[in-house]
């Protein structure tokens, strides 16, 4: 057990990892990429605005995952035994519309500028669109990170965060990727849109911690109206809970108000204003919605920056951004 806590030798948001990327890194070879972008996330926010959500916590998985470079969005060769992120079961609840919107980007940014952008550039500038878009900040994105060659399920599996995961054992793995309490507390803020499966919390409903009993960190309104869309067994598996039960669809500081409330869904979520260490940020952060929509900038370009690769010798540029460039 001892071991098993120890993190991975993943580089780091902190040191170097964010220098060699540039606001106006396409300024010469694709001036226009930013617009062309838009062009797409605007569309798809207006006639699927799930893609939102998706697309903010597939960036997530990716950087997570072997840093910022797309790895998240390569899909298994059929036939092949080999895994790619994708088959982590942690990766199994993505809109399909997410990766429409990305391919959709792609090839309208291929067809003015052709193999120029990488993948994991339109994925780290999307998701900020789509932060925008749902009322968060607007941040420049900066640019220049190359897509990777590898993508491993099992690499999903071990650098993305649990729901039942301590807030000791999330201090870790973002530390891991040299992220710190701040930006652990505000990057959780994302959980402001969107939506959780019912599995992803019903031990706090039902059994909490092997007790037989509720977690008590749970407003017993919630609870009750929980329990109702999932009951303990034999619901639907397509049942989902909004993250904000106040306001769901934008991207504002309720977050944090509702674990003050004892609103919180994810386990990991309520865990925030429980645990001393975290409580005083939630608190913070809860009070001031631009203080929040700041700290989330900031912790945004921090994630973005984490394991960036360049050149050819650790990076690909795809023309698909599902499949690795054949060599
Ligand atoms: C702190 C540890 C975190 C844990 C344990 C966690 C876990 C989860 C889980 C279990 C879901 C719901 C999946 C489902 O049931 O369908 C989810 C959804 C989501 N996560 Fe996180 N997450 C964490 C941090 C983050 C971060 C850092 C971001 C982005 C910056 C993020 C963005 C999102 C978004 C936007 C959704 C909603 C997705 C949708 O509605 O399609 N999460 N997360
Ligand atoms: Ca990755
Ligand atoms: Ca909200």
């Amino acid at each position: 057990a001892e071991c098993s806590k120890k993190p991975n030798k993943d580089a780091k948001a902190t040191t170097g990892g964010g220098h060699e990327l540039k606001v106006d890194y396409y300024s010469k070879s694709c001036p226009k990429v930013e617009n062309l972008i838009s062009s797409v996330t605007t569309e798809m926010f207006n006639t699927a605005p799930i893609t939102a959500p998706s697309t903010i916590r597939l960036f997530f998985h990716d950087c997570f995952v072997d840093g910022c470079d797309a790895s998240v969005l390569i899909t298994s060769k059929p036939g092949s035994g080999d895994l790619a992120e994708l088959d982590a079961q942690v990766n199994k609840n993505f809109a399909n519309e997410a990766f429409v919107s990305i391919q959709k980007a792609k090839t309208l940014v291929e067809s003015k500028c052709p193999g120029v952008v990488s993948c994991a550039d339109i994925l780290a500038i999307s998701a900020r669109n789509f932060v925008n878009l749902t009322g968060g900040p607007h941040y420049e994105v900066k640019k220049g990170r190359w897509d990777g060659k590898i993508s491993m399920a099992t690499r999903a599996t071990s650098n993305i965060p649990r729901p039942n995961n301590t807030v000791d054992e999330l201090i870790n793995l973002f530390g891991s990727k040299g992220l710190g309490l701040e930006d652990l507390v505000a990057l959780s803020g994302a959980h402001t849109i969107g939506f959780a499966h019912c599995k992803s919390f019903l031990h706090r409903l039902y059994d909490h911690q092997g007790t037989n009993k509720p977690d008590p960190s749970i407003d017993p309104r919630l609870l009750k109206a929980l329990r109702t869309s999932c009951p303990r067994s034999g619901g639907s598996n397509n049942v989902v809970a909004p993250f904000d039960v106040t306001t769901p669809f934008t991207f504002d500081y309720e977050y944090y108000r509702n674990l003050e409330a004892k609103l919180g869904i994810l386990p990991t979520d309520q865990a925030l204003f429980t645990d001393p260490r975290t409580r005083p940020i939630v608190m913070e952060l809860g009070r001031d919605n631009k203080k929040f929509h700041k700290a989330f900038a900031k912790a945004m370009e921090k994630m973005g920056s984490i394991g960036v690769k360049r050149g050819k010798k650790h990076g690909e540029k795809r023309k698909d951004c599902s499949q690795h460039v054949i060599r």
